[in-house]
């Protein structure tokens, strides 16, 4: 899906300036961003729910979608929503197909329970659920964590994970639980006042943010001329931070064997959070 300069203002107010991006199926990408950064109106748009913006958005075929609360009956079952949803899509909901999913969700043994007697966490995966009824080719999710406890999102996320690659979906998911978009996203996109501010990888492999700070700056020197252990992120006339997956004990022993020493020296894991704190200026965000 190419998202392409897409600009939304309600009244005077620009909520979306000029945003661009692409996914593909199977991949899944996250959505971070403080409180009214237009998140959700962005995935409104791609959504289709949202008309009237500039810019445009191609190969939008079959999307589904979880935006805000599902809109649920409360006096009809979980079975009878399923049944509801597929035939509003044409299609006839043949439980079998999504029988590992709702299983995965522990939806299976409440199917027949009426919605009202649902607690927020499973009105959110019976709405997962129904965003998935049309065999989207990508599906659009905003803050479907929002209301379970830490076991549920932990396995939403999972069973989301396992669907996209078996399945071939592209999912976008929004939410300020960054440690939930962490273990799920390949892809993240920090969006502040309408752009996407900075785009980050997410990698399998553990990542430390390292500082270094030596006597001197011939010392410095011959440091960054040698090393080999990752990307320079910063450096002053006597210290230099790195982004590296080479453990620390390892860094040491590199820095002995040039003979040279260190005044001081700092590493911490790099995760969504620290990076969305240092570009983003953390807290006062609100995610
Ligand atoms: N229907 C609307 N009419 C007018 N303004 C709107 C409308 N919907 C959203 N906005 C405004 O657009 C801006 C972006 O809102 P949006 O809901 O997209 O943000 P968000 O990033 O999803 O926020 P949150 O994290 O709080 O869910 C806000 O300033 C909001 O007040």
């Amino acid at each position: 899906m190419i998202i392409d300069s897409i600009t939304k203002k309600y009244k005077q107010q620009v909520v979306l300036n000029g945003l661009s991006f692409d996914f593909k199926q199977g991949e899944i990408i996250g959505l971070v961003g403080k409180n009214g950064a237009g998140k959700s109106t962005l995935m409104k748009i791609i959504a289709q729910t949202v008309q009237n913006f500039d810019g445009s958005i191609k190969e939008t075929q079959n999307v589904g979608y979880l935006i805000e609360e599902p809109k649920l009956f409360g006096k009809k079952t979980g079975l009878a929503h399923l049944n509801y949803f597929s035939a509003i899509y044409g299609n006839k909901f043949h439980r079998n197909e999504y029988e590992e999913l709702l299983k995965g969700l522990q939806l299976s043994g409440v199917l027949n329970r009426k919605v009202r007697e649902y607690s927020l966490g499973m009105k959110q995966k019976l709405g997962i659920v129904i965003s998935l009824l049309n065999n989207p080719s990508y599906v659009i999710l905003d803050e479907p964590t929002n209301g379970m406890d830490i076991e549920t999102s932990i396995e939403v996320l999972q069973q989301l994970k396992k669907m996209a690659k078996e399945r071939n979906i592209g999912i976008l998911i929004s939410s300020h639980k960054l440690e939930d978009i962490e273990s799920v996203c390949s892809r993240v996109l920090f969006l502040e006042d309408g752009v996407i501010q900075e785009e980050q990888q997410v990698s399998d492999q553990n990542h430390y943010l390292v500082k270094l700070v030596f006597d001197t700056p011939t010392e410095l020197a011959t440091f960054q001329k040698h090393q080999e252990f990752g990307t320079i992120l910063r450096s002053s006339d006597t210290s230099v931070e790195l982004e590296t997956t080479t453990n620390t004990a390892d860094v040491f022993q590199f820095v002995n064997k040039l003979g040279i020493r260190l005044n001081d020296f700092t590493t911490e894991k790099k995760t969504l959070r620290n990076v969305y704190m240092n570009k983003m200026g953390g807290a006062k965000h609100g995610a």
